[in-house]
């Protein structure tokens, strides 16, 4: 079977997001004989990744840089050599013509482009899976790392909706909830509020307020209630999720491991594990971070990695303005293009903090999160930052359309 061109959604891989535009993006590497693969988990120098045949570890020494927002992360699509099988159904001679020099070829005498050792190999041997290439992000979560260059890590790849869990047993943080919409934006993944634990509030009136307070502060969010412990929400929640990929964000405690494994629907622990051969025969026990939600739930896959969670804002300059779009819509009126929104004449942001159509409280959150981002920016490689605002650009086109769309009438009346 040719696993490319068969329809996306009966590829092996559709359960992992598998759709038309990777197929398309993979389209080349498949006649260099490489196979398609989502990265699942990183280490040092060696990913976990689901191929149409189970997971494999491969290295992902042929891709390394030093530019860190370019090393492999989990989400990642990647095409992979795995070495050749000796009862391959694909034999060779029915692979398509047309590899020229530099075209790997399993076990080919090409071997030494492939940067790996050994060269010229018999018909059949194994060798240890590379990543050869990874596929152009649609979307990626970038935190600072913590070295004194301060430069970009990128925590998860081709993210379509990250989930912010806001828990209703604690008072709701705002300014919380505007960060992480912010970080959310800057991704390109849509953000999505989820409160959380609607069991613990008794007055459906109060829940409902929480809602509205939250969606005042987040233009063009969608807001869904959840309870986890009573199984509520989570249908809809799920149908949000159907088929794309999604994140959980949110503060400690907010409900995000218990959300996760009410989606999941099995004990985490269990789904994590991943048992697999290494492509040498060997059997390793790893967890994995990126993880498929049931289908009879509409699918969709989760990806919860560790130091996503709490993950800090990085060049969010950009989301910080999508998350504060009615401020930065105000702020064309100014009369001074420049205008700081502080003491400035025919200042619109200003003017509406006074007539009460815009809280004061969204003008503080909104300069905060603007320092905030500006002490990173100045830390930050110039060059990666330019990188990640092109990023930006092209990717949430779609999301900023999506919330202008939504936020309809801006003012009161
Ligand atoms: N009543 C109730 N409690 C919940 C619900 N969801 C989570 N909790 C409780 O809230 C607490 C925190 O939940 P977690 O899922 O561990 O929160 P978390 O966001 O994963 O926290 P960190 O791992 O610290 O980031 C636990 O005691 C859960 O049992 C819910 O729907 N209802
Ligand atoms: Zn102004």
């Amino acid at each position: 079977m040719n696993l490319v061109s068969s329809p996306a959604s009966s590829h092996p891989l559709a359960r992992y997001g598998w759709d038309t535009r990777v197929a398309d993006a993979f389209a080349p590497y498949e006649d260099e004989g490489l196979v398609p693969a989502r990265v699942v988990r990183v280490d040092r120098g060696r990913c976990d990744a689901v191929t149409a045949d189970g997971i494999v570890r491969a290295s992902t020494a042929p891709v390394a840089t030093d530019d860190p927002t370019r090393a492999v992360c989990t989400g990642d699509w990647a095409a992979l050599s795995v070495g050749s099988e000796p009862d391959s159904t694909e034999p060779d001679s029915t692979e398509p013509d047309g590899a020229g020099p530099g075209i790997f070829r399993p076990g080919g005498p090409d071997g030494s482009v492939t940067g790996s050792p050994g060269g010229p190999r018999p018909a059949g041997a194994e060798r240890a899976p590379e990543v050869r290439a990874l596929l152009p992000r649609r979307t990626a979560f970038v935190r600072s790392t913590a070295s004194n260059r301060s430069e970009g890590q990128v925590l998860a790849a081709n993210v379509d909706v990250a989930l912010i869990a806001v828990s209703l047993a604690a008072e709701l943080e705002l300014p919380r909830v505007e960060r992480f919409v912010a970080l959310a934006w800057t991704s390109g993944a849509r953000p999505l509020i989820v409160l959380t634990k609607s069991d613990l509030v008794a007055d459906p009136a109060t829940v409902a307020q929480l809602a509205a307070d939250a969606a005042e502060s987040a233009p063009g969010v969608d807001v869904l209630t959840v309870s986890a412990a009573r199984g509520e929400g989570l249908e809809a929640l799920g149908a949000v999720l159907a088929g794309g990929t999604c994140v959980l964000l949110g503060q400690s405690g907010a409900g995000k491991s218990t959300l996760a494994n009410a989606l999941l629907g099995e004990d985490v622990q269990d789904v994590r594990t991943v048992r697999d051969s290494d492509g040498k025969g060997r059997h390793t026990t790893t967890t994995r971070d990126l993880l498929p939600l049931p289908e009879a739930a509409g699918g969709g896959v989760l990806i919860d990695t560790p130091g996503l969670r709490g993950v800090g804002l990085w060049d969010a300059e950009a989301g910080v303005g999508s998350t504060f779009s009615e401020i930065e819509a105000l702020a064309e009126e100014c009369r001074f293009h420049d205008c700081r929104h502080e003491s400035e004449p025919d200042c619109a942001v200003l003017a509406a903090v006074d007539d009460g159509s815009l809280p004061q409280r969204r003008l503080e959150s909104y300069r905060k999160l603007l320092r905030e981002n500006a002490r990173i920016a100045a830390r930050t490689d110039a060059r990666l930052r330019a990188e990640q605002k092109r990023r930006f650009k092209e990717m949430s086109a779609v999301g900023r359309h999506n919330a202008e769309r939504k936020r309809g009438p801006r003012r009161k009346p």
